[in-house]
């Protein structure tokens, strides 16, 4: 990430010109949404943006009829279709604003629909890195914001074509009677429009930096009502703490907030009034003109018209731009979400994942160091894992074993060396691929709140499967046991977020998220520590069965319990990134190591 997305913003002018950058892609993302609506829309607002002058024409010939008549000179031919004219376009202008806020609804549905999906997509892409990036983190959630509720650009950006015209169209007939008309409207509106711009960056450079305070709110005021913290908040009275934490931050964006008004009430109340002398300056320029006969009565109108509505739309085209400017600057984010492109992905012409595995995977001196961390995890860790093996990564915490899972699984690359799956660079796989070759369930496994069937569906979203496919999974990993005891068996929704749902103990969904592993006709298995919250009867099934299960396939498993561990073909013993020492049960015991020390005192434990 460049230094300039990390900065925040700084109150200079630079930063507002180049916000407006951001209203290409806007526009394109608007147009994708709904290119028809977009088009309607605008077709429309062409007509409206024209009537305020017809009106004012027409009202001039009306003006000019009834004087007419006032001096005895007759009535003017067609009088009373003219007025049936102006009340028509008057009908006209109200059905049409009111199809273009219905169109302008229509896309505003459209594009939170079309810009949701796409964040989703975007999130889903980039690298895990990423997620633990707290200034990532940042602008996701500002991103978040920013797809919804886009009524006000949209409608905005709407309004701002058609000031545009009705003011070009008034500004060319205050132009064909006196050209000084607009420099003395002109003189009185720029000021305040630099006043609105100038607010509205404040109010940016205020949200930008208020973004992490606001996330420790959300994440304060989540934990205060989350099931998961409700025992901890109730034993350790943490819920005045949090509440007092929570006051503290909102207070201080409150009076932040209050700050920026009061700014914005003076600077922008003594803007105004400018506007409102370069206003009445035009004014009285006309009423001088037209007393000394330069204009009749129907003219004399329509100028003044002209004055009003040119300095009326004017002064809208500079707030609504200034307004967009200021939306502007808050698709930043948006934009510069969109543009973050993940570093582990799959090279153009990647090649399909081999089927099946030959050689296995490779390990060749790799180092890694978590990325923005100098300390290396895994330093010249050398490993091989063949067809047909059945591994054990054993260590102490926070040896890395969790780390070559992720390596393995190229959820990272490695900083240094190379992994190898069939003497081939992992990265010159289809990450795609690679991921369908691969069943894993990591200790910290989602418990996703949704139908039994749906948490065991997640291990092969890609394929179709059958109801068969289901339970022989959910048998494989004794799940089926856990499904048999629900109420709706398979239809039944997990968890207690959702109506209906039913929560299951830390060992049933550990067996629940077993089956996905199964499911997936993977090459390789992965157990990362899957069996922490079942009971020792349990363990015992479910690693005979993963024994069984695995036969002929390439199994990864992460575990502290010996009594599992020693069932592996091969047994890695990792310290401090390294690997130390490997073989099997037997070998490493009267290799009398680390291992032996390790299991020696497991076993102590137990007498
Ligand atoms: N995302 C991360 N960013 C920075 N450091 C990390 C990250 N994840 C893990 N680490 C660090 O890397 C080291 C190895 O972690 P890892 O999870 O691989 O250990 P482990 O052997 O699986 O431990 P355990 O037995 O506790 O699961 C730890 O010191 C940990 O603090």
């Amino acid at each position: 990430m460049s230094q300039s997305q990390n900065a925040s913003p700084q109150n200079a002018w630079g930063d507002r010109i180049r916000a407006l950058k951001n209203v290409p892609p806007v526009l394109k993302i608007l147009w994708e949404s709904g290119p028809q609506v977009v088009a309607w829309g605008l077709i429309l607002r062409v007509f409206v943006a024209m009537m305020p002058w017809a009106i004012a024409k027409v009202a001039a010939w009306i003006i000019n009829g009834v004087e007419h008549v006032l001096r005895h000179q007759g009535l003017p031919d067609h009088f009373w279709w003219i007025v049936a004219l102006e009340v028509g376009l008057a009908v006209l202008t109200g059905i049409l604003t009111r199809t273009i806020d219905y169109f302008d609804s229509l896309l505003a549905d459209r594009y939170s629909h079309h810009v949701s999906i796409e964040v989703m997509r975007q999130a889903a892409q980039l690298d895990l890195t990423t997620y633990e990036d707290p200034v990532y983190y940042d602008r996701l959630e500002r991103a978040r914001v920013q797809a919804t509720d886009r009524l006000v650009l949209i409608q905005q950006m709407g309004r701002l074509f058609q000031q545009i015209i009705t003011t070009l169209v008034f500004t060319i007939t205050l132009l064909y009677y006196s050209p000084w008309l607009m420099v003395l409207l002109a003189l009185g509106i720029i000021p305040s429009f630099l006043g609105e711009t100038h607010f509205a960056f404040l109010g940016y450079a205020k949200n930008f930096h208020q973004t992490p305070a606001k996330r420790l709110m959300d994440y304060l005021r989540q934990v205060g009502g989350s099931k998961e913290a409700a025992k901890e908040l109730k034993l350790f009275n943490l819920n005045e703490y949090l509440t007092s934490r929570f006051a503290g931050l909102s207070e201080q964006i409150y009076k932040e907030n209050i700050a920026l008004s009061r700014k914005k009430l003076i600077g922008g109340g003594l803007l105004g009034i400018l506007g409102t002398l370069g206003y009445y300056g035009s004014y009285a320029y006309v009423i001088w003109r037209a007393v000394h006969g330069y204009y009749n009565i129907g003219t004399f109108y329509f100028i003044t018209n002209a004055i009003v509505q040119a300095s009326s739309n004017l002064q809208q085209v500079f707030s609504t731009a200034s307004g967009i400017a200021d939306q502007a600057l808050f698709l930043t984010d948006l934009i510069a979400f969109f543009e973050m492109k993940p570093m582990v992905q799959s090279k153009p012409h990647a090649l399909p994942a081999p089927r099946p595995v030959r050689l296995g995977f490779e390990f060749h001196n790799v180092s890694f160091a978590y990325p923005g961390t100098e300390r290396k995890v895994l330093k010249n860790f050398n490993f091989t894992l063949r067809p047909g093996e059945r591994i054990a990564l054993i260590g102490e915490n926070g040896q890395g074993k969790t780390t070559v899972v992720k390596l393995i699984t190229r959820l990272y690359d490695p900083t240094e060396g190379e992994i190898l799956l069939d003497g081939i660079d992992l990265r010159e796989y289809s990450l795609e691929d690679l991921h369908q070759e691969i069943g894993v369930i990591f200790q910290d496994f989602m418990r996703y709140e949704m139908t039994a069937r749906e948490n065991i569906a997640i291990g092969r979203v890609e394929l179709p499967h059958t109801e068969a496919e289901i339970e022989s999974a959910a048998e494989k990993s004794l799940a089926a046991g856990v499904v048999a005891k629900l109420q709706h068996g398979y239809d039944q929704t997990l968890g207690r977020r959702f109506e209906g749902g039913v929560d299951l103990s830390g060992g049933e969904w550990q067996k629940i998220a077993l089956a996905r592993a199964y499911l997936r006709d993977a090459q390789l298995l992965i157990l990362d520590e899957p069996t922490a919250a079942l009971d020792a009867k349990s363990e015992l099934e479910v690693f005979e069965r993963f024994a069984e299960l695995t036969e002929g396939k390439m199994a990864l498993l992460i575990s502290h319990r010996f009594s599992t561990v020693r069932m592996a073909d091969r047994i890695v013993v990792l310290e401090g990134g390294r690997l130390v020492e490997e073989g099997n049960h037997q070998q490493l015991i009267a290799l009398d190591g680390r291992y032996a020390e390790m299991f020696e005192m497991q076993a102590a434990s137990y007498r």
